[in-house]
C-alpha cells in the first residue's frame, strides 16, 4: 500500500490567550479525502484548531503545514479552506443563488460557469428549486445546506465545519449527518468537523481526534476509540462506561470487584494499577449463581429494545446495564459479562505512553 501524503500537518503547535495555554503541543496529520472529527467538551480547543487552519488565528509555536508548505504566516484568503459555522453566516441581503455564486463570482468565472457551478452545488444539497428564495424564507436546515453549498462552491481542498448541526432539531440533525457524510464521500474532499456530540462523531467520521484541555487525548477510528479508550476521560466521554479500579495479578489476569478475570488483551504487567471498563451493552442480568458478581437493582427504565438498569454491587460500585429482561427494584441478581469484553486501561496513561506500551508488546511477541 502506498503511503498517502498528509494534506495538513500540525507539528508541536501551541497557542495561549493571555496566560492560558489553550492548545498544548498539538501534533496531527490529516490525509486527503477523509472525514475527520475533532470531538471534545466545550473549551477543549476544537474551534481554535479550525481557526489556525483557516488563518483566523496565528500559532505561538510550532508548524502548520498545508501540502508540504509551512503556512503559519499565509493570510486566510490565500488558504484553500472554507469554514461552515453553526450560525450559517449567509448574506441576508442576497438570495440563495447569489449566496452560492459569491465565491465563483469573486474568482472571476463567467456568467455561464457561475450558473453551472451554483446549480451543481444546489443539486448536491438538494435545493435546486430554492435558487430564487430569500434567505429568511428558508428553514434552519435549508439555510445550513445553503451555507454548505456556498462553501463548497469555492472548491476548497479542505472544508472546516464548526458545529454546523448544533442549531438543528434532533431529527433534522440525523438527516443532515447522513447527508454531510454522503456529500463528503461524493466529492472526496477532506472534511474537518467539530462537535461535542460523541454520537455524531461516531456516526460520521473516518477518524476522530478526542480533545480535552488543549490536548489530543486519543485519535483513531470510531471503533478504536469506542472499543479501546486509552484513559478515563475518553472512556467516560465516548459512550457510557462502567469504570472500576483494579490491579493486574499477572500480565493476563486482572483483579477487580474481589475476583480474578482472565483477559488476554490486557497487555499490562503484574501489580500494575488499572481501571477496568465494561460497557452497559456488554452486561446482562442473570440468576445469582450464573453471575460474575451479585448486584442489587436500583432503577430501571424501558428503552424499546432493552431495559436501562442501574444496579449496585456489595462494594458500593454502581453498574449501568442494558439488560434484555426486566428486573424488580431491590431484587438481588447476578451480573454477567464475558471476560473478553473487559477493557483495561492504565491509570492516567498518555497517548504517547500507550503507543510505546503497544510497541513493547509487539517487540515481546517477536
Ligand atoms: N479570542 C479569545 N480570547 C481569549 N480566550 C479565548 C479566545 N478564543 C477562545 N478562547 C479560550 O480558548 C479555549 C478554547 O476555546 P475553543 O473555542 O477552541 O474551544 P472549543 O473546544 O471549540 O469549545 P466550544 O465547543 O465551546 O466552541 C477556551 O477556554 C476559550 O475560552
Amino acid at each position: 500500500m502506498t503511503e498517502q501524503k498528509p494534506v495538513i500537518e500540525f507539528k508541536k503547535v501551541s497557542l495561549s490567550f493571555d496566560d492560558t495555554e489553550v492548545l498544548k503541543n498539538i501534533d496531527f496529520e490529516i490525509e486527503s479525502g477523509k472525514f475527520y472529527t475533532l470531538l471534545g467538551p466545550s473549551g477543549s480547543g476544537k474551534s481554535t484548531i479550525l481557526k489556525l487552519i483557516s488563518g483566523q488565528l496565528m500559532a505561538d509555536n510550532g508548524d502548520i503545514i498545508f501540502e508540504n508548505q509551512r503556512i503559519n504566516e499565509v493570510p486566510a484568503e490565500h488558504r484553500r479552506v472554507n469554514t461552515v459555522f453553526q450560525n450559517y453566516a449567509l448574506f441576508p441581503n442576497m438570495n440563495v443563488f447569489e449566496n452560492v455564486a459569491f465565491g465563483p463570482r469573486l474568482k472571476g468565472l463567467n456568467k455561464e460557469e457561475i450558473k453551472s457551478k451554483v446549480y451543481e452545488m444546489l443539486d448536491l444539497v438538494k435545493l435546486r428549486e430554492f435558487a430564487n428564495r430569500e434567505i429568511d424564507e428558508l428553514s434552519g436546515g435549508q439555510q445550513q445546506r445553503i451555507a454548505i453549498a456556498r462553501a463548497l462552491a469555492n472548491e476548497p481542498q479542505v472544508l472546516l465545519l464548526d458545529e454546523p448541526l448544533s442549531a438543528l432539531d434532533y431529527k433534522l440533525r440525523k438527516e443532515m449527518q447522513y447527508e454531510l457524510r454522503e456529500i463528503q464521500q461524493r466529492l472526496g474532499i477532506t472534511f474537518i468537523f467539530v462537535t461535542h456530540d460523541q454520537e455524531e462523531a461516531l456516526a460520521m467520521s473516518d477518524w476522530i481526534f478526542v480533545m480535552n484541555d488543549g490536548v489530543i487525548q486519543q485519535n483513531g477510528t470510531p471503533e478504536d476509540i469506542y472499543d479501546e479508550p486509552i484513559n478515563h476521560f475518553v472512556a467516560d466521554f465516548i459512550g457510557e462506561s462502567n469504570i472500576v479500579e483494579g490491579s493486574m495479578r499477572s500480565d493476563y489476569l486482572v483483579h477487580f470487584v474481589g475476583k480474578d478475570f482472565e483477559n488476554v488483551d490486557a497487555g499490562m504487567r503484574a501489580n500494575e494499577r488499572v481501571e477496568v471498563v465494561l460497557r452497559p451493552e456488554d452486561l446482562d442480568l442473570v440468576p445469582i449463581d450464573e453471575g460474575k458478581l451479585v448486584v442489587t437493582i436500583e432503577t430501571q427504565s424501558f428503552r424499546g429494545d432493552f431495559y436501562e438498569i442501574t444496579a449496585i454491587d456489595d462494594d458500593g460500585n454502581e453498574w449501568q446495564v442494558q439488560a434484555t429482561n426486566s428486573a424488580t427494584i431491590g431484587e438481588r441478581v447476578g451480573l454477567f459479562f464475558h471476560p473478553e469484553d473487559i477493557h483495561i486501561m492504565r491509570f492516567n496513561e498518555s497517548e504517547d505512553d500507550f503507543d510505546a506500551r503497544l510497541e513493547s508488546y509487539e517487540d515481546d511477541d517477536e
